[in-house]
């Protein structure tokens, strides 16, 4: 590995606890600049387009790979909710884990480097991320209060402090930033140089643009509510699969009493994907979002929906209320949401503790590091 030198090599925390999904239409080369951090993790590779097509995986990674016709196997009628010819068929890796930790990523993004020279760890970032608790109820204006070397300010209330458990951790990209086609039409050069040295948390009842490009995520508290919905060829919408699950998942999380971080671990994100080609696949999400926020942010879950599983499928049912009269595409995304959770559940069932007939593995119940209450 040109530049590689062994310190570079860090340690692969928590390498069995982690799955790395990556959707791929094209090639896995990318993992050979990977290997320091990559390589001690299992790989569970979503391939998109057509499943006739051998894709390559670079010697010495332990992968399993799916393409659509096994995806149509594993799952029958239910393949119908995992989106082909799009970037969201990554979800069907999150569903096939058996991992508590996800973190996926694009096979165009490359190791970057930060402002001293060094690579970026981006899993050894995203699992001290997910592993300390998120403060979304009151802004430390120090920004993440757990990392080293920082800490809650003054006036920061000591009953908040405890703050509760992280679900999801956004990276971010240098070189080219995940901008909508218009933005990229018009900036076409524009690209990323600014490395923000921060972490924080994205306060309670705030929704953000998730970026499918470089996520973690805890699957044990949030993984059903993380489908990147209906999405690509024979649907009206593409390239909003992330936004769509960052949005359900982050109501989720709030509801649920779960934290979500954005900002570093950064990565090099080195293509830009066509502005044109991106126009024609996003135009209508970029009328749409100006129904779908205010649709998320103004809902309310029912404190029934103690579990991610039972919020996802509450929200199903909100989406077809409120959205169908946007456009017809919204019930049948509706449908599909709960077409992914019957298959989310017919591959991850409770397991059951044969002596009581209790489920040993309950889905994860609201609050957690501090039962804090739902709006
Ligand atoms: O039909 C497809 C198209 C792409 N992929 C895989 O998805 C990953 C992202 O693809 P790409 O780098 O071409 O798209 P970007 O515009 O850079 O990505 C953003 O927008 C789309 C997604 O939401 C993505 O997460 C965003 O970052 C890449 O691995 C492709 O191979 C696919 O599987 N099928
Ligand atoms: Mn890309």
């Amino acid at each position: 590995m040109a530049g590689y030198h062994l310190e570079a090599i860090e340690a692969a925390p928590l390498k069995d606890d982690v799955d790395i999904v990556i959707p791929t239409i094209r090639s896995l080369d990318f993992l050979e600049q990977w290997r320091p951090f990559l390589r001690h993790y299992h790989l569970i590779i979503v391939q998109d387009g057509d499943p006739s097509i051998n894709i390559r995986v670079p010697d010495g990674y332990d992968y399993e790979l799916y393409n659509r016709n096994d995806i149509n196997r594993i799952l029958g009628p239910r393949a119908s909710c995992i989106s082909y010819k799009d970037g969201g068929c990554r979800c069907f890796g999150f569903m096939v884990s058996k991992k508590k930790y996800i973190y996926t990523i694009d096979d165009d993004c490359f190791v970057a480097k930060d402002p001293s020279g060094k690579e970026i760890n981006v899993i050894a970032q995203h699992i001290k991320n997910l592993e300390t608790p998120s403060t979304p109820h009151y802004f430390n204006t120090l920004y993440d209060p757990f990392r080293d070397g920082t800490d809650f300010v003054r006036g920061y209330p000591f009953s908040l402090r405890e703050g509760v458990q992280t679900a999801i951790s956004h990276g971010l990209w240098l070189n080219i930033p995940d901008y909508d086609a218009p933005t990229q039409l018009v900036k076409p050069r524009e690209r990323n140089t600014r490395y923000v040295d921060a972490v924080m948390t994205i306060p309670k009842g705030v929704l953000y643009p998730m970026c499918g490009m470089n996520l973690a995520f805890n699957r044990e508290l949030i993984g059903p509510a993380m489908y990147f919905g209906l999405m690509g060829e024979g649907q009206p919408i593409s390239r909003y699969d992330d936004m769509w699950a960052g949005w359900a998942a982050k109501v989720v999380c709030d509801h649920l009493g779960f934290g979500v971080k954005t900002g570093l671990p950064y990565l090099w994100h080195s293509k830009a994907s066509n502005p044109f080609v991106n126009l024609k696949k996003e135009h209508k999400g970029l009328h749409w979002q100006e129904d779908m926020v205010p649709f998320f942010q103004n809902l309310r879950l029912s404190k029934e929906s103690d579990t991610a599983t039972k919020c996802y499928m509450e929200l199903s049912k909100m989406t077809k209320e409120n959205l169908t009269k946007v456009d017809p595409y919204f019930e049948n995304l509706a449908d599909a949401m709960v077409t992914w959770i019957e298959a989310w559940e017919e591959l991850n069932p409770p397991v059951k503790n044969e002596a009581c007939d209790e489920e040993l593995n309950p889905p994860v119940k609201k609050g957690s590091v501090k039962d804090v209450k739902a709006k």
